[in-house]
């Protein structure tokens, strides 16, 4: 580990820490600049004047990487009592009342509705301001909200699956494609204002599911006198925040509760890393709720990457309006470089380049803008054999669509084919199918009798009772079944895509897998994934298929620990390697748009994650859709 140099930023910090008035300080400065390693500095500080501070942050990779940071250091400090709001509200809970509040919430939804409920009732506040007066008002009571809830889920399958446009609801210009739009509303009876409501609604949900994870912390603040309880008992006289551009009202409301409480407060953040706002129906600055009582302090200069891409950086989020340039203290350069080539998702020749000079491949990382359009990227690292590790979520070939493709290939074959625990997963991510109407109850019972655990704990599949489970699974749902025998029959007169085709509409599959992603754009990469595995299934057929999956999930487990990341952008918040890649441009939609800031800030956090190289791999098309690269200066 490098050695640490402070400046008079820094020192400035480190006094006012002796001396805090106001007892709440707040850092906002650029990517690199060294917030993370000074709220360590920080940490250390104040464990020497024996304090033990309680350390929050938004995600749990922040908090690892508040911990690793920490112990590479300053190895001699004792670790920090470092949470995640939620983590912490659970720990609280766990801690006074003897009970853990809450479950996750694909266990245990039942336990949730009455939060869910809150958040609704409060996106049906704004909702009804915004109307106009002749429009509809909604009601807030039980029966208003469980139809709220059910409306959505209808409209977003039938709006987003059904009838164009709406199968591009999440790009759809209301104002350019109001033809189309007009056009679609009436084939399926909907008003405008239905429409509308429907738009409004889904931000509203999406806000829920980003509020999930944060139903624990939503429950803390129903008791928030359990705040002052615990910080008084653990003797918490201060707290560091990172990721402070994160930080949500339900979190900022936390906070608020433990300075009534007395605490201190340092927090940290870049307000153009705040790449959530997305999910909120109101666009929310922890920033500006605090600046007013806070002491200001910067990090002017990025430790990290060099010139040119602290100007490129400042170009990039300049529209975004916040007067806070990004420079650089590197004295390396870190100049990006545009590679022009025909397969814009294939980083094996780079990679194999930079393994020449005699680097590690785990120095690099491919960043993706969403992780689920990450197939293109992982089959060229395979067909190339160079080893990969996902970062944030599972290999595209252990997610749901591709289990769902595994058990397709069970029923669309005449000989079963099983494998490995994998197949178990698919037939459970199959029965969830919201086709079968199998209750929870049936669900677990499939699940306790596929899965059990030894008698230390560990999962045991049993593989041979699968067989008997798709025997179970036909005798419950005759309807879809009577479609199965009929596929199997007329296996030789039917194309097999084109039995596939069928089958999945029966199943309904696609409600199926975009319903659980958390955005509309994700929905949409996640049923291009299941549209483009249910097509290789349908041209290599079951048996080669099957085969090949197996081939890929015994390689994968096989790489050795020299990888290249794979990493979806929001999971690489807070990261840096030496080589950061950026396959498929067009993934990256700069052009003015509803969404341009929001889209800004995700490039902004993606170029900024990189210390000595990064490259751009784009193809004519992806060149063609982004003029905004001369704008900022990547050539
Ligand atoms: N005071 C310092 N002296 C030397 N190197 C530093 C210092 N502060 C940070 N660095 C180095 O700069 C890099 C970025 O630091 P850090 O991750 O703390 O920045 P950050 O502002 O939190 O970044 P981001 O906003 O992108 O998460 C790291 O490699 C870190 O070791």
């Amino acid at each position: 580990m490098h050695e640490l140099e402070w400046d008079s930023e820094h020192q400035a910090i480190f006094n006012w820490l002796e001396h805090p008035h106001p007892s709440c300080g707040l850092i906002c400065a650029r990517a690199g600049t060294g917030k993370t390693t000074t709220l360590v500095a920080a940490y250390k500080k104040l464990h020497s004047q024996g304090h033990s501070p309680l350390v929050l942050t938004f995600s749990n990779s922040g908090r690892d990487t508040f911990i690793k940071r920490c112990r590479s250091h300053f190895p001699e400090l004792p670790p920090p009592q470092s949470y995640t709001f939620d983590g912490y509200a659970l720990r609280v809970f766990a801690q006074h009342s003897g009970r853990s509040r809450l479950r996750p919430r694909r266990q245990r939804p039942d336990v949730l509705a009455n939060l869910i409920d809150l958040a609704m009732n409060e996106a049906i506040g704004i909702l009804n301001d915004s109307l106009l007066e002749d429009e509809v008002r909604i009601p807030s009571d039980s029966q208003s909200l469980a139809m709220l809830h059910q409306f959505i889920d209808d409209a977003k399958v039938s709006l987003s699956f059904n009838t164009p446009p709406f199968a591009l609801w999440g790009e759809l210009d209301e104002e350019e494609d109001e033809f189309d739009v007009d056009d679609a509303l009436m084939r399926l009876g909907l008003s405008r204002q239905r429409y509308r409501l429907f738009k409004r609604f889904e931000n509203a949900r999406e806000r829920l599911e980003f509020l999930a994870p944060g139903d624990a912390a939503f429950d803390l603040l129903r008791e928030p006198e359990m705040i002052a309880k615990d910080l008084k008992q653990l003797g918490i006289r201060w707290v560091l925040v990172d990721e402070f551009h994160d930080t949500k009202p339900v979190h900022e409301q936390i906070l608020r509760h433990m300075q009534a409480a007395g605490v201190r407060m340092l927090m940290v953040g870049d307000d153009a890393q705040d790449i959530y706002e997305w999910r909120g129906l109101t666009t929310f600055s922890a920033f500006k709720a605090w600046e007013a009582q806070s002491t200001p302090f910067g990090l002017s200069r990025s430790f990290r990457f060099g010139r040119p891409l602290d100007q490129i950086a400042t170009r990039l989020i300049k529209p975004l309006g916040s007067p806070i340039e990004v420079r650089s203290k590197a004295s390396h350069y870190t100049r990006p470089k545009l590679r022009k080539t025909e397969h814009e998702a294939d980083a094996s020749a780079l990679l194999e380049d930079w393994q020449a000079t005699g680097r590690s491949l785990s120095e690099c990382a491919i960043l993706v803008r969403e992780a689920d359009a990450s197939k293109p990227i992982e089959d060229a690292l395979f067909k190339a054999g160079i080893a990969y590790r996902m970062e944030g979520s599972r290999p595209y070939f252990l997610r749901q669509a591709a289990l769902l493709c595994q058990a397709l290939c069970y029923l669309a074959s005449s000989t079963p084919i099983v494998h490995d625990s994998s197949d178990i997963d698919a037939f459970l991510a199959l029965i969830q199918s919201p086709a079968w109407e199998i209750s929870e109850e049936q669900i677990s019972n499939f699940q306790k009798e596929l899965i059990s655990t030894d008698h230390e704990n560990k999962p045991l599949y049993r593989l041979d009772w699968l067989p008997d489970a798709y025997a179970i699974l036909k005798g419950l749902i005759p309807a879809p079944m009577a479609h199965l025998a009929f596929v199997r029959i007329k296996e030789e007169k039917v194309p097999l895509a084109q039995r596939l085709e069928e089958l999945s509409e029966q199943l309904n599959l696609k409600p199926l897998v975009a319903l659980t992603a958390p955005t509309a754009r994700a929905a949409k990469a996640r049923l291009h994934l299941l549209k483009t595995l249910i097509a290789e299934l349908g041209n290599a057929g079951p048996a080669a298929y099957c085969k090949e999956g197996l081939k890929r999930r015994q390689r994968y487990q096989q790489f050795n620990k020299q990888r290249v990341v794979v990493s979806s952008v929001q999971q690489a918040k807070g990261r840096e390697w030496a080589h950061v890649i950026l396959p498929q441009l067009g993934d990256w939609v700069l052009r003015d748009s509803a969404d341009a800031a929001n889209e800004r800030r995700h490039f902004y956090v993606a170029i900024t994650r990189a210390r000595e190289y990064l490259t751009l791999l784009a193809n004519e098309q992806s060149l063609a859709q982004s003029p905004w690269l001369a704008e900022i200066g990547i050539k």
